[in-house]
């Protein structure tokens, strides 16, 4: 196991949201699992006024995350934690001067013995990724020792730029004053334990590996659904959409573990060459006739779940009434490479679907001999199924006999649930990826190249939907799978797999 040096993390944006949602409650279970090292402190930092007392107060004591653990723990050890935060006022914006911020960082590093060791975690808009970076520069506060005693790393929240132009331009922006290893790009899904199973299922078993490969799958579906709508992000959703927000990171992400060539060992720099490979042999659809008919985008409708009306998309807070903004993206694509030519891949996530679900299905090829005549044509194809939410777990799908006369076949479940380890207490996506960091190691970060790629092939989608002709928006109602025709898109007789039930008896099908 790694170990963690003393540190001091500096959280830009500290008066925010994800601060007090994910980041703070993070830091709390990594303090009560005993990660933390000897000296470690907090220091937030945002416009809003506040004194290290009313910080506490805000992100600890009278947390709503945190509400349950303040309740039930000692008063003491929630003391001890809360006294490691303190907070620094930035004045009117993040571009002016930051000497008061160096004089903080630097007078608590010798209070609290911190080694000048400093991590910078940017949790603001995106827009001022690259002024924090410079003034922290100026401030000489990015060059340290470059070891354990003495390390500076800046770790930045998604959206890691808008299309492949921005990205691009951010990336630049970050290394004029950070090198490439001390950026750590979050993406949470690869915090998340069953993603990284992802990796072990494949290269720590010799029972899948040669299977996996266009001469045994028919094809790959990945679906990741959320039962929620956009909620209060209505203003970001709406200039992000579907694809942006979910499907060019997050789900690239888990694509670039399914599609990629076994690393040569486990470092972040294998892992991640291996990845960046992966997401570079996606093949880029560029003709409009390409993009009709693998792509689908679609947006939810008001409709009624147990006799409650839900909004539609358009209702929310934030989002404009005649908004073309997808929340439901299916994407049809290749990848060329040896290992998967002619394979399709489906993808798609959404936003008010019946169930919360992120699963990967494999769905091999059927026997080229059908031995068992009676077998029934629709269900025999084998399919190996990857939980990653919820019931974290692994399916295979494999056929049975029936018992009685003759060869009568069905399908039998063999199933894995996380669950059922003994030691299956599994780290938050946030803590997982702060320990890492904290501890120096990518591996879970995503690195410029593979965020380039991913781009790369998102923006012509983005392009033909934003400009491209005979694009719909299609409707679907909340609460439902998707679009009607959004099963035209995946040639599998069954259409996608909809694991639960639908919860309206709405029609799925209009154009809006
Ligand atoms: N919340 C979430 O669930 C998720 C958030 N993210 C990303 O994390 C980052 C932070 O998100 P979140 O905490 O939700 O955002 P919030 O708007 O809640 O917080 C952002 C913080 O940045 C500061 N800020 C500085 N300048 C501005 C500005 N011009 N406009 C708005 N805020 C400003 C604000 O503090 P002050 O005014 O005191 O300076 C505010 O507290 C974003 O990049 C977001 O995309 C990513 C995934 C999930
Ligand atoms: O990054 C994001 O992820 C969440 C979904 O995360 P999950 O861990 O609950 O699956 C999504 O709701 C949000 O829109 C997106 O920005």
């Amino acid at each position: 196991m790694n170990s963690t040096s003393n540190q001091l993390l500096v959280i830009f944006g500290a008066s925010g949201d994800l601060t007090a949602r994910k980041l703070i409650p993070a830091l709390y279970h990594l303090y009560e699992g005993g990660h933390f090292p000897e000296n470690f402190v907090v220091l937030g930092a945002s416009r809003s006024n506040m004194s290290d007392e009313e910080f506490r107060k805000k992100v600890v004591y009278e947390s709503p995350y945190l509400k349950e653990e303040v309740k039930t723990k000692d008063a003491a050890f929630i003391k001890k934690f809360a006294d490691i935060m303190y907070y620094q006022d930035l004045g009117d914006d993040y571009d002016s001067d930051y000497t008061d911020l160096k004089n903080r960082i630097e007078s608590l590093d010798k209070e609290c013995k911190t080694n000048g060791s400093f991590m910078f975690y940017l949790s603001t808009p995106p827009s001022l990724y690259e002024p924090i970076a410079k003034n922290l520069s100026d401030q000489g506060l990015t060059k340290g020792s470059g070891n354990d005693k003495g390390f500076r790393r800046i770790i930045v929240e998604k959206p890691f730029g808008y299309s492949l132009e921005t990205a691009q331009e951010l990336n630049k922006g970050l290394q004029k004053y950070f090198k490439e290893n001390q950026i750590f790009r979050i993406d949470h899904y690869l915090g998340k334990e069953t993603v990284q199973n992802l990796l072990v299922t494949r290269f720590s078993n010799s029972i899948f590996e040669p299977l996996w490969n266009r001469n045994y799958i028919h094809h790959v579906e990945i679906t990741n659904a959320e039962t929620v709508g956009v909620e209060k992000r209505g203003g970001y959703y709406d200039k992000s959409g579907a694809l942006r927000d979910m499907f060019q990171s997050h789900l690239l992400q888990i694509v670039s573990l399914i599609v990629m060539e076994p690393p040569i060992n486990s470092n972040a720099e294998e892992i991640r060459n291996e990845k960046v490979k992966a997401l570079k042999s996606l093949r880029i659809m560029r003709s409009e006739e390409e993009l009709f008919h693998n792509t689908m985008r679609g947006q939810y409708v008001a409709s009624s779940i147990n006799g409650k009306r839900v909004k539609g998309y358009r209702e929310e807070e934030g989002v404009d009434p005649e908004s073309k903004t997808e929340t439901y993206a299916a994407i049809k694509f290749f990848v060329d490479n040896w290992r998967w030519k002619d394979t399709p891949f489906y993808v798609r996530t959404a936003k008010q679907m019946p169930t919360k679900v992120t699963e990967v299905v494999i769905h091999f090829k059927t026997p080229h001999h059908q031995v068992f005549k009676d077998q029934d044509i629709n269900n025999k194809d084998n399919k190996l199924i990857i939980r990653i939410q919820p019931d974290e777990g692994i399916l295979i799908k494999f056929g049975v006999k029936v018992p009685g006369q003759g060869f009568q076949v069905e399908r039998a479940n063999m199933d894995f649930y996380y669950s059922s380890l003994s030691d299956s207490n599994i780290m938050d996506a946030y803590e997982r990826l702060l320990l890492d960091a904290m501890q120096g190691d990518a591996t879970l970060y995503a690195r410029a190249d593979e965020v380039e790629a991913a781009w790369a092939f998102v923006d012509p989608i983005l392009e033909y939907w934003a400009n491209g002709q005979d694009v719909n928006t299609y409707g679907y109602p909340a609460g439902t799978w998707g679009p009607k025709d959004s099963d035209d898109l995946i040639e599998d007789s069954n259409g996608w797999r909809n694991p639960g039930e639908h919860l309206t008896d709405e029609s799925g099908f209009c154009i809006i």
